[in-house]
């Protein structure tokens, strides 16, 4: 790791500690803040600063006129004010299920769901900025007086659980705004745009506690964190209270229809979905065919998946193209489906070689799936003459950013090298467990099983809802014997034991253990 060092930007100073290959070859730039639109402010009692910088689309999408744009609110709210929302929602649980953008533990709260608050004493703090000022200045930014605010969630960015969220567009809210509520120096990163395909166009949005950030459904963005722990409440507003109560995206219907990309884009994402009825796939093909034609490359990437998969021989030829273009284009999942397609032979002839290259572009620009497997590339040789140093300096890369396959591989590491470092083993095992890593768990489930302290039997639990047979067999085992601080339940035992072959194993075991 590398030692924390101070970075100037312009006007501005961020704390550097250890740095990805894309951080290091662009560093940290901030939303220029010369360059914005700015106006005073004010709306009902509040008085602060719009500040409002467009981004042609026309950087995405080739020809297309237009442009997106966002706005940073700031000084309207007093920095006192996030203090105290940050500590009410510090205090929370958060959950762990599954993001919708990449799958992994969300560590995400919801004050509001459909429109209802489920935190009733955070809704009386939040109830009057939100009728007096979000609503108010939204209805009148984007000309729409019916808008209304769908959810209401806070997301927790802590170093050992969620250091991204991955580039994505907001497809099921009509506007977002973003509350925030750490102070910036206390983490590395934060929220950035990116207006072009390529990760070197990302720009960091600071907000200061209490700054407002609003953007609409067409504005590319993401959360990258290099250190430090960060909270931020979100806002998802719809077109209008029947959109909430519905949950869907009527607003994308008739954009679409005039030809806008991105609506296009959106829109077909929530049919894949489900959310505009029933899930209809053609339906969706044919708006990612027709986005695609217009050059957006999220949609020719999508696109190009969707064909790879229905394995159709002509088509696979259409699929390769799509993702060479996009790829091309500079957008890294595109790269990093190229390169699996290089590595399978899919669509193209196998060729390791275009596939480390691509499957490098990728990583480079931060992913971490292409980070963890461009490392096990240079480990094995493959496309790349085998290079243990670059090996180890992306799997790291990988890990730092808490991908679980990155943690649970240098946690196995750790037990190849004489004498074993058990401890190094564990903390990473630990990591990737807080990521839900099923592998993990069960290994980490393993290692202190024999402690007898419970936690083996929690963690045996976490598996069996995941689906775990061989974690269902550990619990059962646990009833029946006593093992891991239980008490004995055969009938539970039983259940969960439900092979009479698993039942001839266990009765020998409580017979010799004694315990039944
Ligand atoms: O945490 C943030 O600032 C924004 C997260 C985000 O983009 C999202 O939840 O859709
Ligand atoms: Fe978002």
């Amino acid at each position: 790791m590398v030692s924390p060092r101070l970075y100037e930007l312009g006007t501005l100073s961020v704390l550097v500690a250890s740095r990805s290959a894309w951080e290091l070859s662009h560093g940290i730039t901030y939303l220029d803040p010369s360059s914005p639109v700015s106006r005073n402010l004010q709306i009902g009692g509040y008085q602060g600063l719009e500040e409002r910088w467009l981004l042609e689309k026309s950087l995405r999408i080739p020809n297309l006129p237009g442009s997106s744009s966002c706005m940073r609110l700031s000084k309207l709210l007093a920095p006192s004010f996030a203090q105290q929302l940050l500590a009410q929602v510090q205090s929370q649980s958060y959950a762990v299920d599954n993001d919708s953008v990449d799958g992994l533990p969300s560590f995400e709260y919801y004050p509001m769901i459909n429109g209802t608050w489920s935190d009733e004493e955070l809704g009386k703090l939040l109830q009057p900025m939100v009728q007096e000022l979000i609503l108010p200045y939204v209805r009148s930014r984007y000309s729409c007086e019916e808008c209304t605010v769908a959810e209401i969630l806070v997301r927790r960015y802590l170093s050992e659980e969620r250091r991204t969220h991955n580039l994505h567009f907001d497809g099921h809210a009509y506007a977002t705004v973003v509350l925030g509520l750490t102070p910036p120096d206390e983490y590395e990163g934060g929220l950035y745009i990116q207006p072009t395909p390529h990760s070197n166009s990302r720009r960091f949005v600071q907000l200061e506690p209490g700054d407002l950030f609003v953007h609409s459904f067409d504005l590319q963005h993401g959360v990258r964190l290099w250190s430090g722990s960060r909270y931020s409440l979100i806002f998802w507003i719809k077109s209008s209270p029947a959109a909430v109560a519905t949950g869907t995206t009527p607003w994308y219907h008739r954009s679409a229809a005039e030809g806008d990309p991105d609506a296009m884009y959106n829109l077909a994402g929530q049919f894949l979905q489900g959310i505009e009825g029933e899930v209809d796939v053609m339906e969706a093909l044919r708006l990612y065919e027709k986005a695609a034609k217009m050059g957006h490359y999220g949609a020719q990437h999508h696109l190009s998946l969707m064909l790879l998969e229905a394995a159709e021989p002509n088509e696979l030829v259409r699929a390769a193209r799509g993702l060479r273009h996009a790829a091309d284009a500079g957008f890294a999942l595109a790269q990093k489906s190229l390169a699996f397609a290089y590595a399978n032979g899919q669509g193209l002839s196998q060729d390791l070689a275009k596939a480390a290259h691509w499957m490098l572009q990728a990583a480079e620009q931060d992913d971490l799936e292409a980070a963890y497997v461009l490392s096990s590339m240079y480990r094995h040789g493959q496309g790349f003459p085998t290079n243990n140093l670059e090996a180890d300096r992306w799997l790291r890369a990988s890990a730092e950013a808490n991908y679980a396959d990155a943690m649970r591989e240098i946690a196995e590491q750790q037990l190849r090298v004489t004498p074993a470092n058990w401890s190094g083993y564990e903390f990473w095992l630990r990591r990737a467990a807080r990521q839900r890593d099923a592998a993990s768990m069960r290994l980490l489930a393993e290692l202190v099983q024999e402690r007898g302290d419970g936690e083996a039997v929690s963690l045996w639990r976490k598996l069996v809802k995941l689906g775990d047979p061989e974690a269902q067999w550990q619990l059962g085992r646990c009833y029946a014997t006593g093992r891991g601080t239980l008490p004995v339940k055969p009938a539970k035992a039983r259940a969960l034991l439900p092979g009479q072959g698993q039942k001839d194993i266990l009765a020998k075991e409580c017979v010799y253990s004694g315990r039944v």
